[in-house]
């Protein structure tokens, strides 16, 4: 079936909805598998998801492709003609891209069965609060449990054409982090009568980046994001309370034990010196994306042999992504997929380079032809 991915993606652009709210995503997927060949396919929707199962022709294993179908709140300022259409709401970490490669794969195989059986898992919710550890558990039993799995992710600072890949760990540990300080709010005028949050905060987010480069090892790494904080209600008013909205990233799972064992004493220690009450909030914790030896090194092997794309042998990122809950149970690997835009994920200008769709969907057709 001749298919217009370029097109596809556009859709998928104009309407990014967050996490378990990804209604239009998943009606539009729907609707475009109703138009392929029904013969092999097998659909499911899981919440928001969906899973699509082809049937091979001699099946011996089931290979599976993820990919996420959420967006971020972002308010998109690309400027382009396909921006959009959900205020406040954008595809500014490349689920838009992700989807659109895994149809285009999933086209060709629809059309173009081979022994094995494919599984295509349309995953919700991968910016939070994570659905890959629950469709583990919930869907992906059974015979519905791939062999082997694998998933890409967009990289704006590679070029078009480079696959960038390790194997072993290629992404973070990472928590969100939550912490509320409540005081005792007052007059602007007369700050010896309150417990002012504000002042707490910004305390706190000083003494949370000590942890950093004082407690985690320097041949280890860490990363304490800060990324919204909130707090008082006008200006002439001491602030009752304050809210600081973060995220940790860690190498390993006892990093974060560390790390989070740090926040905490440093959370305790600013209660007791500005006289206030504070709470933490884990929010949701992936586990790293560790890419297993045998099929990332049989990968990496394709791809250096692969006329149209370039194998770059990456360092890991402090990125994080639930695909890691899926690589923790079933054999495979994730890859960075070069985009080549100068603003980078999670950035409201960001532009992928379209041109990636087509290398990433011939390179894992072919790939997956081998098999
Ligand atoms: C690839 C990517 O950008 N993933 C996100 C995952 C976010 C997990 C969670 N919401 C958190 O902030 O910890 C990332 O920010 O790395």
């Amino acid at each position: 079936m001749a298919v217009d991915l370029t097109q596809i993606r556009r859709d998928l652009h104009r309407i990014p909805e967050l996490g378990y709210q990804e209604f239009k995503t998943q009606a539009y997927i729907m609707n475009y598998l109703s138009l392929l060949p029904q013969e092999r396919l097998q659909i499911k929707t899981w919440k928001t998801g969906i899973l699509v199962k082809i049937k091979g022709t001699n099946a011996k294993k089931l290979i599976g492709y993820r990919t996420d179908i959420d967006g971020l709140p972002i308010e998109e300022q690309t400027g382009l003609d396909f921006h959009s259409e959900h205020e406040g709401k954008m595809h500014a970490c490349g689920h838009d891209f992700h989807m659109t490669i895994a149809l285009g794969i999933l086209t060709y195989f629809a059309d173009h069965p081979i022994q094995d059986d494919l599984l295509f898992i349309f995953q919700p919710a991968e910016e939070g609060p994570g659905g890959a550890e629950a469709m583990l558990e919930e869907v992906l039993v059974g015979d519905w449990k791939p062999d082997m799995i694998m998933g890409l992710h967009i990289a704006p600072e590679y070029p078009v054409g480079t696959i960038a890949v390790k194997e072993g760990l290629l992404f973070a540990n990472t928590s969100e982090l939550f912490i509320d300080l409540r005081g005792k709010g007052g007059h602007a005028a007369y700050p010896q009568l309150t417990k002012d949050m504000v002042v707490a905060a910004a305390h706190l987010v000083t003494q949370l980046q000590t942890i950093i480069s004082r407690n985690v090892d320097p041949l280890d790494s860490a990363v304490i994001t800060i990324g919204k904080i909130t707090g008082g209600t006008v200006q002439n008013i001491i602030a009752e309370q304050a809210r600081l909205e973060g995220t940790i990233r860690t190498l390993s799972a006892e990093g974060m034990e560390l790390v989070k064992k740090r926040i905490e004493n440093v959370v305790k220690g600013i209660a007791v010196s500005f006289e206030c009450e504070a709470s933490i909030d884990y929010g949701c914790n992936y586990y790293q994306v560790y890419n297993h030896h045998e099929p990332t090194k049989a990968f990496m092997d394709f791809v250096e042999k692969y006329k149209h794309a370039n194998l770059f042998v990456c360092k890991e990122a402090m990125t994080g992504e639930d695909f890691g809950y899926m690589l923790k149970e079933i054999p495979g690997f994730m890859f960075w997929l070069g985009v080549d835009s100068p603003f980078g994920l999670h950035h409201a200008k960001l532009s992928p380079n379209e041109e990636a769709i087509e290398v990433a969907v011939s390179l894992m057709t072919d790939y997956i032809c081998t098999l």
